[in-house]
């Protein structure tokens, strides 16, 4: 479904923040991206979607050029991406129901979305996305009386509106609770389970790429160095392994079950 072949970033400032990258991703995993901080994670995912641009070789989604697209073929890859970030990035003085249905607005012409006509259709399908997240009723609520949880369940909400094929989360419980990272984590795994969406979430707890996603991915100074399949690792072989993603052994308090 994804293809990197060759990736390189360099940021305008002369940072190398990936280097020849190669990774094939197919339909339906649940693919945990791990590093230290600043190893090039959130880059490798922006890149996906074009959020920013390549600087060498070629990402492909579904066979289509996504280097090189534009225009019409661009939005139209976008529209199958759906993204959640560590901040939520939902409008907060709006509502609930405003916010997932600009899940929808690559489905319109801008001019109807500006004035918020979205058909009935539409709203059945934000409500449904809600439901999905077990927050509908909150949906004419703002989004500003939300907690964080809350407000991260209405923007995978947004996202399942989308009707996406693949979901990119940045960090998407890096600002939540350890009992609601579970509840968010719960969440994107149901969705990749029962509707297929091939997800790729970066993740800086190793145990929960552990527990949650179907392969985990280590990037390290803007290379893949580690790339195992869960199903065929025990958790000891793999928290040893990952002095290889981190260039030391990772310590029990360092997992969040032991926090
Ligand atoms: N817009 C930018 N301009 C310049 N350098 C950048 C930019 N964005 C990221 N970088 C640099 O690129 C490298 C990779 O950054 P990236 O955000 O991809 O890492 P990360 O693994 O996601 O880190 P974190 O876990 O802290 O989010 C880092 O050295 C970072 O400082």
């Amino acid at each position: 479904m994804i293809e990197f072949t060759g990736v390189s970033k360099v940021y305008p400032n002369g940072t190398k923040a990936l280097n020849d990258v190669n990774l094939k991703i197919e339909e339906g995993e649940f693919v945990a991206i791990i590093g230290l901080s600043g190893a090039g994670k959130s880059t490798l995912l922006r890149l996906i979607n074009q959020l920013i641009p390549a600087t060498s070789g070629k990402i492909s989604f579904d066979g289509i050029n996504v280097t090189t697209a534009g225009g019409k073929e661009l939005r139209n890859v976008r529209r199958q991406i759906g993204m959640i970030f560590q901040g939520f990035n939902i409008v907060k003085r709006a509502s609930v129901l405003t916010n997932v249905l600009s899940g929808r607005v690559a489905y319109h012409p801008t001019w109807k979305t500006i004035l918020g006509l979205f058909p009935e259709e539409d709203k059945q399908i934000a409500y449904r996305a809600l439901q999905r997240v077990d927050i509908l009723e909150k949906v004419h609520s703002r989004a500003s009386d939300l907690s964080g949880g809350q407000q991260q369940r209405v923007a995978i909400a947004r996202a399942l509106a989308q009707e996406p094929r693949l979901m990119l989360a940045d960090e998407p419980v890096a600002s939540l609770d350890p009992i609601t990272t579970i509840q968010v984590m719960d969440y994107l795994k149901k969705i990749n389970a029962e509707d297929g969406i091939t997800t790729i979430a970066n993740l800086h707890h190793v145990d929960l790429a552990l527990e949650y996603a179907s392969r985990v991915v280590g990037v390290k100074e803007g290379h893949i160095v580690y790339d195992v399949q869960i199903k065929d690792i025990e958790k000891q072989t793999f928290l040893n392994d990952l002095e290889k993603v981190y260039g030391r052994a990772i310590h029990n308090d360092e997992i969040l079950g032991e926090e």
